[in-house]
């Protein structure tokens, strides 16, 4: 968490009778805000307190010191109110152009150009209303030319209401995107109002939520996510199953820590045998609504959950698979050691990083998720937007091509071959996808079911120096199977659970030396196989390695493991006989920082890359 910028306390807004913001105590960190809340909960007032256009009945809104002496500086604060506060004799240029002006910091703290007003006018895709005044607007540009006119300001924080409304959809991704680049070079904060768990997500690092006038709850978005306090807190972050204590046993095959399971941590899967059964079924876009009856209460639920491969028919006897039972019952007891940097542990000693962001698809800008590089040190990326991209030993993006399907969902690993074909494992649509490296499609290997050589999420696959191949997969059965090169089924091992030997979420594969190593994600740990699938130890995990929700794995040039910490926002350098020897950054959004990381790979020089998909860049570090 960054220092505080600001304190309130004890502060009432309002009418003493029925103040319309009540706040015994808030600290306010630097960094990225979000707050978040039910229309008229009070977010605006809040805003309007830490700008002081408002001023509290009682209490105090304290700026830190530091706020304090950047203001004497620099403008402290930059004000985006709900009605765009837009000055309407002055043109679209000229409110650029006067705030820049009067910009009070020092020239050599200032972007080099990247603020000027001509790059934000076209940045903001304003260029062509430059002599236009506010009423001639519509409201979507008066949004952007208001955010737009705080960038020009460049104070030392950004406090927005409600950002880009009335923009439309598509363009609202690169508006972000700019925006969060600019946060990112010049270290300045942003404090916003918004509606769209989306953009919570994916931009903020503290959330501050809004109900009824008071605060109901602050802290990191992730926790807000996967363990919020009750139904309303957890239905501010998106559509959210709530299984309170009595319900648990109707619905879920096993009782799970905490009431809470957002839609990807749901599979529905077909079973004869369940009391559970499809009415309707409808597709909203990243995951699936169900109607489900249960046959004994007649009671039916609205069920959130991962897209189904099949499409189920009403009258379909389905059971709900929990993916993340495990993961939120182990956060609980480890929550104040697992994932934390212990100071005394190693660090990876990293010379150099270099951080870059993928080439956008129209106004998206996608996430990278798996990546790997081939022999000869070119790196294939695959994003969630379909893509896979190749980017040469230098960096520079060769070509790109898309999955052949991927409206259903995107693929998550990826390994190059002996012979030189990219494979993929093309998750959502239950196979193995074979490329040449001109992205031309070669063939599949697999179907969706639960038999030998179908899959139902396919995650990882790698291959062994005498060509076997051995593809994971996740989604209820969960386990790993091998193949030869030709892609004839030799042998399977594992299935899901917490036993030796068994998987939750097996996302990352490495071998070296006649042993397969595995990230068994869910389970927080890394199991060692012998290649026919005898299982022979766990090198690591929660207790022993501190490791936190391990989505991926690559092998070192001196066979150490690699390990993409999803849940620490970090990664770590272990030996195969499970000692830690390095980690490198913590979770967030800046230099050093990751969120949510989803892959990693690591060359033969030892130049690793990272999937930092939380903040939608590739990290490359030379150790
Ligand atoms: N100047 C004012 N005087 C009296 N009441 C006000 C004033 N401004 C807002 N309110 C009331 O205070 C409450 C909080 O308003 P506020 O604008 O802070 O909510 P909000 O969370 O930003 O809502 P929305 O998401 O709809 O913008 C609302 O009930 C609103 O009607």
């Amino acid at each position: 968490m960054g220092i505080e910028l600001w304190n309130l306390e004890n502060i009432q807004l309002g009418h003493p009778s029925c103040p319309r913001l009540a706040i015994g105590q808030l600290s306010i960190p630097s960094g990225v805000t979000a707050v978040i809340g039910p229309s008229g909960a009070g977010k605006t007032s809040l805003l309007n307190l830490l700008v002081e256009f408002e001023s509290p009945e009682r209490g105090v809104v304290r700026a830190s010191d530091s706020l304090q002496q950047e203001s004497k500086r620099r403008l402290g604060v930059g004000w985006v109110p709900a009605d765009f506060g837009l000055w309407p004799l002055l043109s679209v240029r000229d409110h650029l152009q006067v705030v820049s002006q009067g910009s009070s910091q020092p020239s050599t703290d200032r972007e080099p150009s990247a603020e000027t007003v001509d790059e934000l006018l076209t940045t903001f895709d304003l260029s062509h209303l430059s002599d236009r005044t506010p009423d001639s607007l519509s409201m979507g540009e008066r949004a952007r030319l208001a955010v737009a006119r705080s960038l020009a300001m460049q104070p030392f924080v950004h406090v927005m209401d409600e950002p880009f409304t009335h923009v439309d959809p598509e363009r609202v991704d690169l508006y972000w995107r700019v925006l969060r680049e600019t946060l990112r070079r010049s270290g300045c904060s942003l404090i916003f109002s918004t509606h769209f768990p989306s953009v919570v997500l994916r931009e903020a690092d503290f959330v501050i939520c809004i109900q009824d006038g008071q605060v109901a709850w602050s802290g990191s978005p992730h926790e807000l996510y996967y363990r919020p306090e009750n139904k309303s807190l957890a239905n501010l972050l998106g559509p959210a199953n709530w299984f309170g204590n009595d319900e648990q046993p109707l619905w879920l095959p096993v009782e799970n820590e905490t009431p809470c399971l957002r839609p990807e941590q749901i599979v529905l899967q077909e079973d004869e045998t369940s009391p559970l059964s499809i009415e309707k079924t409808w597709n909203v876009g990243q995951h699936h609504q169900s109607e489900i009856q249960h046959g004994e209460t007649r009671e039916t639920r609205t069920i959130y959950h991962q897209p189904s491969s099949g499409t189920f028919k009403s009258g379909t006897r389905v059971r709900l698979s929990v993916v993340l039972a495990l993961f939120l019952s182990l956060l609980v007891p480890l929550l104040s050691g697992c994932g934390q940097s212990d100071a005394q542990e190693p660090q990876l000693a990293i010379e150099s990083a270099k951080i870059y962001s993928l080439p956008n698809e129209g106004p998206m800008l996608p996430a990278p998720r798996g990546m790997t590089f081939s022999p000869r040190g070119d790196l294939f990326v695959l994003d969630d937007a379909g893509r896979v991209l190749m980017f040469d030993q230098v960096g520079d993006l060769v070509r790109k091509w898309w999955m052949p399907e991927y409206d259903v969902g995107k693929p998550e690993g990826a390994w190059v071959l002996l012979d030189g074909r990219i494979a993929v494992a093309d998750t959502h649509y239950n196979r193995i996808t074979f490329f040449n490296v001109e992205g031309e499609l070669l063939g599949t290997l697999g179907e969706f079911g639960r038999g030998p050589g179908q899959f139902i999420y396919t995650v990882a696959v790698t291959q062994t120096p005498d060509g076997f191949l051995y593809v994971a997969e996740y989604g209820g059965n969960d386990r790993i199977q091998k193949f030869t090169h030709t892609g004839e089924f030799v042998t399977e091992f594992g299935e899901v659970g917490t036993e030796n030997g068994q998987f939750q979420r097996p996302s990352g594969l490495v071998w070296h030396e006649g042993t397969l190593y595995v990230a068994d994600a869910i389970n927080n740990r890394i199991q060692a196989f012998d290649l026919d699938g005898k299982f022979l130890r766990v090198v690591a995990d929660a207790q022993t390695a501190g490791l936190y929700y391990p989505y991926d794995l690559a092998k070192g040039p001196d066979g150490s493991l690699f390990v993409a910490e999803y849940g620490a926002g970090r990664i770590s350098r272990i030996s195969t006989e499970g000692k830690v020897l390095g980690r490198y950054g913590h979770e967030g959004r800046g230099e050093g920082q990751f969120w949510t990381p989803w892959g990693i790979a690591v060359n033969h020089d030892g130049k690793i890359a990272v999937a930092d998909t939380g903040n939608r860049r590739v990290v490359e570090l030379l150790y």
